[in-house]
């Protein structure tokens, strides 16, 4: 490497002194002290060594020197020695390799005033520049290492770092800003987060007034940041405020919101975690498909769905007989020819489960308007016999219209309370209990269910819904090809679904829960899993529906028959399902009138149907007199809670008969074929 014009002009520069680089600090900010040993080790090699090349502070490089130095590791190391040696003067080729040279105090005094440019030649120059002899391997200027762990920033400031340093300094300084902007934000954004959503008491006025006309964007947002709070209940609630206050903000609101009565809002929030609750309420107020099921007794699936496409229909397959439709298709040609049926998809479910087989016996509890019973028969391809049996007669001339119009003729169609059934007729390969419920799974379909079913219905439904499973136990032969019993409802309360089951596994420890096998759906919620299932509207945009299925493995011991017979007396308030059941054309059944059925000849059929009921019974072994006299002993061997408080105001059965409460007719019930 040559000698460039600058020292062939100036010659050899002085070796850079402490002073100034404290003076390159002192303009940088930065405190100005001493240099590690080694550049002071380098400054020692030029000529300049013993000068005063320090304007600033006027130290001399010797008493510099002569200070303890603070090694990298922080501790004080010895200087090495207490007076620099006279160095040998050098040439220009000597400084030309740049290690190690030194420089002429005049060429370094010319460099004093322009210290930017000297700064700029420093930090042009290659590290090594700086490496001292003996100090090991050249160190990056800002390393790693050079961390406040030696000593602080400005302990190992020298002029090639300083602008490197200060450009650390500002970045630590942003750092440190940017973690106490974010800091800041996290902290207003968790208030932000927490929502209040606690009427208190100055805006309970206030909070009030938008009920009475809310705003239902509002009422909706508050619901979901309530929910919210709920989820995640540490982090979210405000301070004091209990998880209750938040439970009964929510459920004013879903009351306004959605338009529940508060006890069946309340009902159904305990039934579910607050947000499924939040779906399921919003899963009501979405309209459910229109399905229809082939009627395989008439029409193939492919002849239906052509001629309906040809009509132009969009249909979308769902099953093997099952389509949803985009349009009502309760009026054209081929409805009225009876190739298909309007069945919500959820009506499937318990025919399937059933699993009846051509040729057996049938026994359909609570069959109008026929959606089930039509189904039934389609699967046993009218062979074999369903009784369908329904109490009501407005109610039994939708199903016989339905009956007639798919070309069912293996259905019996008859009108008992089905608690009589076991002594009417017994001997069934199957029973389908579709039991009258409460319609808590079917809302979307009839929203009076948000307001009119009590806490009474929750208590009676129930209990009736127990004493028709029972019936439907008793009536099923366990020794034939069957022996199967169905239990479902739409409804989505544990007191009409599992607990009724757990009844009947209780009362009749003949039958065990065996699976229902269906393809899809939630297991229900008690410890029977995998073996009962749950259909929510909010996990499928089904209705609300529940399927449960048992198997009869021995008969029913008379004990329990007679303490059945005893300890299930009427109530004297018949309970009927008061949800409107549609026809397969979605017209309440209620509203045809006259319908297809002629109606029933009661002072005719009376006689016949006595007995008939005597017959039925001394063919099962039954006292018949038992359908006139109610027995003495009928109150003392209750064996449920509930059966006892009721029996102590009920009349039994056979009294109801002959002593009808209501100042009626007795009520007959009969069949028609
Ligand atoms: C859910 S609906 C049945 C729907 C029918 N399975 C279908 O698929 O079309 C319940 C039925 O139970 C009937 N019901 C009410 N109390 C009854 C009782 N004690 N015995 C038999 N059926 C009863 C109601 O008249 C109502 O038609």
């Amino acid at each position: 490497m040559g000698v460039g014009n600058r020292f062939k002009h100036q010659g050899v520069p002085e070796p850079l002194s402490e002073a100034h680089f404290a003076k390159l600090k002192r303009k940088a900010g930065l405190p100005a002290d001493d240099v590690p040993e080694t550049k002071k080790r380098k400054a020692q090699n030029g000529k300049a060594n013993g000068k005063s090349t320090n304007k600033a502070n006027g130290k001399s490089k010797d008493a510099k020197v002569a200070q303890p130095l603070p090694s990298r590791n922080g501790k004080t190391a010895k200087p090495k020695s207490k007076k620099a040696k006279p160095e040998p003067e050098l040439g220009p080729e000597d400084i030309s390799d740049g290690i190690g040279g030194g420089f002429s105090d005049e060429d370094m005094s010319g460099l004093d005033d322009d210290d930017d440019e000297l700064v700029d030649d420093f930090l042009g120059s290659d590290d090594s520049v700086y490496d001292s002899e003996g100090e090991g391997e050249p160190r990056a200027m800002f390393s790693e290492d050079e961390d406040d762990s030696d000593g602080g920033a400005e302990e190992r400031l020298t002029a090639a770092n300083i602008v490197g340093l200060s450009r650390k300094l500002d970045k630590e300084r942003e750092e440190e800003e940017a973690a106490a902007e974010a800091e800041l934000q996290e902290t207003l954004q968790t208030n932000i987060d927490v929502p209040h959503v606690l009427e208190d008491g100055a805006d309970e006025g206030q909070a009030k007034a938008p009920l009475l006309a809310p705003d239902l964007q509002l009422l909706r947002q508050r619901i979901s940041d309530t929910i919210r709070v709920l989820d995640d209940f540490a982090n979210l609630s405000e301070p004091g405020a209990s998880r209750s206050e938040y439970t009964a903000q929510l459920l004013k609101d879903i009351c306004a919101y959605y338009g529940y009565s508060e006890y069946l809002a309340e009902k159904l929030l305990n039934l579910f975690p607050p947000r499924e609750a939040l779906a399921f309420f919003d899963a009501n107020e979405t309209p459910r498909p229109i399905v229809i099921r082939t009627n395989t007794l008439k029409t193939s699936r492919r002849e239906l769905a052509s001629a309906l496409i040809n009509r132009g229909v969009t249909l979308e397959p769902v099953g093997l007989q099952i389509f949803e439709s985009s349009v009502p298709l309760g009026a054209t040609p081929e409805y009225l020819a009876g190739h298909y049926i309007l069945q919500a998809a959820s009506s499937f479910l318990p025919c399937m489960a059933l699993a009846p087989q051509e040729g057996e016996r049938i026994l359909d509890m609570a069959s109008a308007p026929g959606g089930k019973t039509t189904y039934l028969a389609a699967l046993m391809k009218n062979t074999g016999c369903v009784f369908a049996n329904d109490p009501s007669k407005t109610r039994s001339r939708g199903l016989i219209g339905n009956v007639h119009r798919l070309g069912v003729r293996n259905v019996i169609v008859c009108n008992y309370d089905a608690r009589d059934f076991p002594k009417v007729m017994g001997g069934f390969d199957r029973v389908l209990l579709d039991a009258p419920c409460t319609g808590t799974g079917v809302i979307a379909k009839d929203p009076s269910v948000k307001t009119n079913k009590t806490e009474k219905d929750f208590i009676t439904i129930p209990h009736t819904q127990k004493q028709l499973l029972l019936g439907a136990i008793d009536s099923v032969n366990h020794a034939g090809t069957g022996g199967y019993i169905v239990y479902s409802t739409c409804s989505v309360s544990v007191e009409e679904n599992e607990m009724v089951v757990q009844y009947a596994l209780k009362k009749r420890p003949n039958v065990r829960l065996v699976s229902t096998e269906l393809p899809f759906g939630k297991e229900g919620f008690t410890a029977y899993q995998g073996k009962t299932f749950e259909f929510y509207p909010h996990t499928l945009n089904l209705d609300g529906f529940f399927v449960a299925k048992f198997h009869k493995i021995g008969p029913t011991p008379a004990s329990l028959v007679n303490s059945r017979a005893e300890s299930a007396p009427k109530q004297q308030e018949e309970v009927f399902d008061k949800t409107p059941i549609l026809g397969d054309d979605n017209v309440p059944s209620q509203a045809i009138e006259g319908g297809d059925f002629g109606g029933f000849d009661d002072d005719e059929d009376a006689e016949y149907i006595e007995r008939a009921k005597r017959n039925a019974m001394r063919k099962r072994g039954l006292d018949p007199k038992a359908l006139e006299k109610p027995k003495a002993q009928s109150k003392a061997k209750t064996d449920s809670p509930e059966v006892k408080t009721k029996a102590k105001g009920d009349s039994s059965e056979g009294k109801a008969k002959a002593k009808p409460t209501n100042g009626n007719k007795p009520k007959k019930n009969k069949s028609k074929a």
